[in-house]
């Protein structure tokens, strides 16, 4: 029998929780000054008091989850008087399914099914905070999603004004926003902003030293020692870069070593990490498709449409306009977003004037594009 191959109840992976997206990892690398904001702004809550917003803010992958779960951790063992409640906003949109939410969360059952009017579920909410002196932290994830649909104003406006209905209330709010275009300050109503004041905490992409970082841990504690040599590492470690979204990498090595396993292989080869990353890096496109506006997926289309992929900005703005009605300045900006979110690349080497002639080219294949388009 080879004794380099894998035997059929043999594995390569030591741990595969460290592949998983939703795991937490015990240290999170190069994050430490984000920890210590957002744990600094919830301090006043261990005192009994209400604590400071929180608004963070960078583009997918970053971190900014994985920061606030751990800080909602640590509140969680440390005290009983913080109750954090996490939301993920695309899931849980609207007023009432958020506030649904910390029902559960503070009662440890779900509102009756019959349904009660947003008013009770509010007044019950706010009753308990109070007789059990209880301070309620909420964190909104892709809070992109309620802004897009201007619920956003009505949810943080009933949290941050509690106290004005139940005096002795104590909620504050971290909000999470990975898309660049949008900003708190600006899009939201005065009204809120002026009880909002939030702490802006910001979270960069990482650079390919801290990439490495971070993907060489999972590594190490997901594979037996030698599965990954440092060369694949760094090939990983440069496709993760180019999506500037850590989960792509998370996801390749998990694939890798599986394609690896599927050959009965004990070492991952090169093309199993290219083969992955054939699959993983649609993550990234997944992820920024669905939380575009509609207007920059009709601009994506226009490129589709003409058949060569890559358009002059000039013509494509033609498409644009002819199919949205938008001005000059929207289109210019929503090339940039595109470019930001690294699904358009823009060649700024053509002489135009204010960037007419400049080159816009789709970075995926555009049938893959298409497929998440849904217009
Ligand atoms: N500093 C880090 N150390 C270790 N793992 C990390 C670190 N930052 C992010 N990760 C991992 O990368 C993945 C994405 O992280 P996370 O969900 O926190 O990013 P995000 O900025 O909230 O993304 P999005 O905006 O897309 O929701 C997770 O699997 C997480 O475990």
């Amino acid at each position: 029998m080879n004794k380099d191959l894998l035997l059929w109840d043999q594995t390569i992976f030591r741990d595969e929780q460290y592949f998983e997206l939703d795991y937490l990892p015990e240290n999170l690398l190069h994050r430490d000054s984000q920890m210590r904001s957002v744990m600094f702004s919830v301090a006043p809550a261990l005192r009994g008091a209400t604590p400071l917003n929180v608004y963070c803010r960078g583009s997918p992958g970053t971190g900014k989850t994985s920061v606030v779960l751990k800080v909602f951790k640590e509140l969680e063992n440390t005290t009983q008087k913080v109750i954090p409640v996490y939301i993920n906003c695309q899931v849980d949109s609207t007023r009432y399914a958020i506030f649904s939410q910390i029902f559960k969360k503070l009662f440890g059952y779900p509102p009756p099914s019959s349904g009660i009017s947003f008013k009770k579920l509010f007044s019950q909410i706010a009753k308990h905070l109070v007789e059990k002196k209880k301070v309620l932290i909420v964190a909104l994830d892709d809070v992109n999603y309620l802004m897009m649909s201007k619920e956003v104003n009505d949810v943080l406006y009933s949290l941050l004004r509690m106290h004005e209905v139940v005096p002795g209330t104590k909620v504050g709010v971290i909000a999470i926003l990975s898309d660049l275009t949008l900003d708190m300050a600006r899009d939201l109503d005065p009204q809120v902003q002026s009880v909002l004041l939030p702490e802006e905490v910001s979270f960069p992409k990482y650079s390919r030293s801290e990439i490495r970082d971070i993907l060489s841990h999972r590594v190490k504690y997901g594979f037996y020692p030698n599965v990954v040599s440092d060369e694949l590492l760094e090939l990983v470690t440069q496709y993760t870069e180019e999506t500037g979204d850590l989960r792509v990498g998370i996801n390749v090595l998990k694939r890798a070593g599986l394609n690896a396993e599927r050959r009965a292989s004990k070492i991952v080869s090169r093309e199993d990490v290219e083969k992955a990353y054939e699959g993983s890096r649609y993550i990234h496109l997944n992820y920024t498709v669905r939380n575009l506006k509609k207007e920059e997926k009709v601009l994506l289309k226009c490129i589709i449409d003409s058949g060569k992929y890559e358009m002059m900005s000039g013509e494509l703005f033609e498409c644009f306009k002819g199919n949205t009605g938008l001005g000059y300045t929207s289109f210019y900006e929503m090339v940039n977003r595109l470019e930001g979110l690294k699904l358009v690349n823009v060649d700024t080497t053509g002489k135009g004037t204010r960037g007419q002639s400049r080159l816009v080219s789709l970075k995926y294949d555009p049938k893959e594009v298409e497929k998440r388009l849904d217009i």
